[in-house]
C-alpha cells in the first residue's frame, strides 16, 4: 500500500520568482482605487502595488500613522496615494469618506481588506464577540459597498472583497469569522448577479497563511515552522505581492468577465486538512508551543 504526506517544496521550480510583478506598467493609469485597512499587511501592499502600476489610491483606517506610512512606501514608486482616518464599523464615517474621495475621481475599484478575529472555540465566543467580528467582516462590507455603488456604477468598476482560504469548507477557532466572510461570499455572488448591467464585478480574494510584518512574531514563526508545512499542500505562505497582483489583475480589461468569484490563493490550503486543523493553533493556548 502506498502513502501519502505533504512534502516540502522541490527547489529549482520555474514559479520560483522573487518578484512576482507581471502586469504592464502604468496599465491602472487614470483609475482610482479604494482600498480598507490600508495601514498594514495585505492593505498596504495592495496599495502600493496599485499605485505603481497608475492607479490613483485611497487607503482607509483607523491608525494615522500605520497610513501615514503606506503613503510613504508609495512616495518611493512615485504612485499617488491619499488617505482617510475612519472606522469601518461606524456607517455614517466610513459613507462620509467614501463620497469625499470619489465624488471628483469616481471609483474603479473597492477593495474591502480591513478585517479579522481572535481565535476562540464557539462556545468561548460571548455575544458581544461574535457581534463585534460579524460587524467589521460583513456588516461594514456591506456599507462600504452601499455607499460606493454610485461611484463604481459611473464607469464600470470592480468590487475584490479579502476573504479566508477556507471560507466554504469551515475552520476551526473561527465561528464568527467564517461566518461572516461566507455572509460576504453570499453577498459578493448577489450583486454580481444585480449590478452586471452596471458593468460592475464583484470577486472575493482569500488569501491563505500570510505572514505579514503586522503578526506577532509567535505567530508569524509558528504559521511559518509548523502551520505552513502541516497544511498547505504546496508547502509555502502566500506572498502579499502574490494576493496584489492578482487583485490588480481583476481590475484590469482582462478581468472583465470574471464576477462572482471566489479565488483562493493559497496553495491548495482550502483542498488538504484546512489552516486551523493543527494540533495547539493558536501558540500560546493552554498545550501550545
Ligand atoms: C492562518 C492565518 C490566517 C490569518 C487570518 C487573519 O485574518 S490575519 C488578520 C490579523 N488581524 C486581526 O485579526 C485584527 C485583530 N483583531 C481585532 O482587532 C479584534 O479581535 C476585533 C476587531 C475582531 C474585535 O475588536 P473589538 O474592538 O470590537 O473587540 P473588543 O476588544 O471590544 O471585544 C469584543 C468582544 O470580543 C471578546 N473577545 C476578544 N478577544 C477574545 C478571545 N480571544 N476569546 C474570546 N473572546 C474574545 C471580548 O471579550 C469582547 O466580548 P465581551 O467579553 O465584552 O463579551
Ligand atoms: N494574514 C493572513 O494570513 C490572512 C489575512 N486575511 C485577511 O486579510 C485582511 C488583511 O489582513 P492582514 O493584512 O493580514 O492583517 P492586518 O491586521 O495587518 O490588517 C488589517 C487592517 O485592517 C484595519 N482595520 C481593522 N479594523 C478596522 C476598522 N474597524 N476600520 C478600519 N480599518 C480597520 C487595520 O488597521 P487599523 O487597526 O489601524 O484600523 C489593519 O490595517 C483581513 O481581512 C484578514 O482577515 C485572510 C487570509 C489570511
Amino acid at each position: 500500500m502506498g502513502s501519502y504526506r505533504l512534502h516540502p517544496p522541490q527547489s529549482g521550480l520555474a514559479w520560483e520568482v522573487a518578484d512576482v510583478k507581471v502586469l504592464q506598467q502604468r496599465l491602472l493609469a487614470g483609475t482610482h482605487a479604494v482600498v480598507t485597512g490600508a495601514g498594514s499587511g495585505i492593505g498596504q501592499g495592495i496599495c502600493v502595488r496599485l499605485a505603481e502600476l497608475g492607479a490613483a489610491v485611497t487607503g482607509i483606517g483607523r491608525t494615522d500613522s500605520a497610513l501615514q506610512r503606506t503613503a510613504e512606501l508609495v512616495a518611493r514608486t512615485q504612485g499617488n496615494f491619499q488617505w482617510f482616518s475612519a472606522d469601518v464599523r461606524d456607517c455614517a464615517q466610513v459613507r462620509s469618506v467614501i463620497s469625499e474621495a470619489s465624488a471628483e475621481l469616481g471609483m474603479d475599484l473597492l477593495v474591502n481588506n480591513a478585517g479579522g478575529q481572535f481565535y476562540a472555540a464557539a462556545d468561548e465566543i460571548s455575544d458581544k464577540g461574535f457581534r463585534s467580528v460579524v460587524d467589521l467582516n460583513l456588516n461594514a462590507v456591506f456599507t462600504v459597498i452601499s455607499e460606493a455603488k454610485q461611484f463604481l456604477a459611473r464607469r464600470g468598476g470592480s468590487i475584490i472583497n479579502i476573504s479566508l482560504s477556507g471560507v466554504e469548507r469551515g475552520s476551526v477557532g473561527l465561528t464568527h469569522s467564517l461566518a461572516a466572510r461566507a455572509g460576504v461570499l453570499a453577498m459578493t455572488k448577489t450583486l454580481a448577479l444585480e449590478w452586471a448591467h452596471l458593468g460592475i464585478r464583484a470577486n472575493c480574494v482569500a488569501p491563505g497563511v500570510v505572514i505579514s510584518d503586522s503578526l506577532p512574531g509567535a505567530i508569524a514563526s509558528d504559521l511559518r515552522d509548523r502551520v505552513v508545512p502541516e497544511s498547505v499542500p504546496a508547502g509555502r505562505p502566500t506572498p502579499t505581492a502574490d494576493v496584489a497582483e492578482l487583485v490588480a489583475f481583476l481590475a484590469t480589461p482582462a478581468g472583465r468577465m470574471i464576477t462572482g468569484q471566489l479565488l483562493q490563493i493559497d496553495g491548495a490550503a482550502h483542498l488538504g486538512r484546512g489552516l486551523h486543523m493543527v494540533d495547539n493553533w493558536p501558540p500560546g493556548e493552554e498545550g501550545g508551543e
